[in-house]
């Protein structure tokens, strides 16, 4: 079994919570209330701010150039591509890229993002990455599942742009590359000894990505 599978059996009851929040099915079937959507996409530019921080973090725990390239690549994505959906979407409400970076952050957000960034300060390359795989693999493993549902990705779905983008290639092969690095960071640096440590980093992770779907669920009118 892969390194990642491991991590997903061992905390699979959160893996479950978080991949199939009633948050993610409402969005497939479009009933998801426009103010959840809202209140979680504006957070969420909250948090890809403070992940394109972790992925600096990642870029100076890196021990070689050919992980520092990966994690800059990594932190180009949310930079360059991820955050130019946020701005698109909230722009069809009136919400400016300030207007966003000025919103009150919410202890969901602030719990998820600063938990990650501590993982990664006192742990290596190889616990960081550990703390961001939730993420990543995660949205690409929820947008492919919410794509295959009949009607998604119609344009009558307002939320057909966000699956489409989160299904599209381009996410995919960003977790791909996610996945295919923490295989190789594991066979270097996961010992039988780390694995519990590992472990419990994952599942924190993943149980503070379906607290972040929770908020959003709760903001429902
Ligand atoms: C909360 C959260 N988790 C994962 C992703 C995927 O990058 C995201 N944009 N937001």
């Amino acid at each position: 079994m892969s390194f990642f599978e491991r991590l997903k059996t061992a905390a699979s009851a959160e893996w479950r919570a978080y991949t199939g929040h009633p948050f993610t099915d409402a969005m497939a079937d479009g009933s998801l209330p426009e103010a959840a959507f809202r209140h979680y996409l504006v957070q969420d530019y909250l948090f890809l701010i403070e992940f394109a921080r972790a992925y600096a973090l990642a870029i100076y725990k890196s021990p070689s150039l050919a992980d520092m390239r990966e994690s800059a690549a990594g932190l180009s994505a949310i930079l360059d591509v991820e955050m130019d959906l946020h701005i698109k979407l909230c722009a069809g409400w009136g919400l400016s890229p300030g207007d966003l970076e000025r919103a009150p952050p919410a202890v969901e957000m602030l719990a998820y993002t600063r938990y990650v960034l501590d993982a990664g300060m006192r742990g290596d390359l190889l616990a960081l990455k550990v703390a961001l795989a939730p993420c990543v693999i995660g949205y690409a493993e929820i947008a492919t599942r919410l794509a295959s549902r009949p009607g998604a990705r119609a344009a009558t779905n307002p939320y057909s742009v966000w699956i489409s983008e989160y299904a599209g290639a381009l996410y995919q092969e960003v977790a791909a590359n996610a996945r295919a690095q923490l295989e190789r960071l594991a066979s270097r640096y996961a010992t039988p000894a780390r694995e519990a440590e590992l472990i419990a980093i994952f599942r924190e992770a993943t149980r503070l990505e379906a607290d972040f779907w929770e908020m959003g669920w709760r903001a429902r009118p």
